[in-house]
């Protein structure tokens, strides 16, 4: 069983005027372990498509299935929870919370599970070598780097053990060294067996999953796998290629 499928998933936007087809018909699976980006040009719905897989919004039509469950249709009270045991989000802005520590943002996300302080401490000891982050924890989010920030957020994304880990540009805000470090612990973190979908506009980004999706006229319109021995640079000029080819079939 795939770990996430989306069937036929559509999204309209209307307002009092107008209405936009965000996504028109969304087909694809992820198999659990998998490291996917997806890319399309500003507008083309990749936002519109993290944010319905994050149960932040719904599908005016189609199915999301995670783990056998299909979540286009869970109940207001059962989200939250869902959300909270299931997926791990990063965003691009970091959103971490100013008047807490580093370390409790981290462990926010188990706070409002009511895990025992004993598990949370275990689950960092665990992380906090492997994303760098053992001096950062007592300090608070005004008082470190945009990377570091990163490196905090991924910490409470992934302290929770989702079955998958959505990022949104994770590394939009950060400088290349920065982007570099957060795009190496997403590697490492993936093959440590995390599913990650991640959205971005930046090659080099795109270039360290094993998979990209191109979504274009609001559907799925193009995928390429990282071949077994290709070299990231190899895949990065063919995910250049691709995009140069679907921006020229632009109307
Ligand atoms: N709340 C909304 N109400 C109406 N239209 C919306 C809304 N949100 C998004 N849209 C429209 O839906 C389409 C897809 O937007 P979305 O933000 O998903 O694109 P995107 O690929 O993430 O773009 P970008 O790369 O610029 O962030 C756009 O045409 C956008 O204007």
């Amino acid at each position: 069983m795939a770990l996430l499928e989306l069937k036929n998933v559509r999204r309209i936007y209307k307002t009092k005027n107008v209405t936009t087809t965000a996504l028109k018909e969304i087909n694809f699976t992820a198999e659990a372990g998998e490291f996917i980006s997806i890319m399309g040009e500003s507008g083309a719905g990749k936002t519109t498509l993290l944010n319905i897989i994050a149960t932040l919004d719904k599908p005016t039509a189609g199915s999301v299935i995670l783990n056998g469950k299909d979540i286009s249709n869970l109940k207001d009270n059962e989200i939250s929870q869902f959300r909270r045991n299931e997926l791990g989000f990063v965003f691009q802005d970091f959103n971490l919370l100013d008047q807490f520590s580093n370390r409790d943002n981290i462990y926010l996300p188990l706070v409002l599970s009511n895990e025992d302080e004993s598990v949370m401490k275990t689950r960092l000891d665990q992380l906090k070598d492997r994303l760098g982050i053992a001096e950062l924890l007592d300090k608070y989010p005004y008082e470190i780097s945009g990377g570091q920030k990163q490196r905090i957020a991924i910490a409470r994304a992934v302290i929770t053990k989702p079955s998958l880990l959505l990022a949104d540009e994770p590394t939009g805000a950060l400088d290349s060294a920065s982007s570099e470090m957060i795009l190496n612990l997403f590697t490492s973190i993936n093959e440590a067996g995390q599913t990650v979908l991640m959205v971005t506009h930046s090659l080099r980004a795109a270039s360290f999953a094993k998979r990209v999706l191109f979504i274009k006229d609001g559907i799925v319109y193009h995928e390429i796998y990282r071949g077994d021995h290709e070299s990231q640079q190899d895949f990065m000029e063919r995910i250049n290629q691709a995009q140069i080819v679907l921006s020229r079939g632009k109307h």
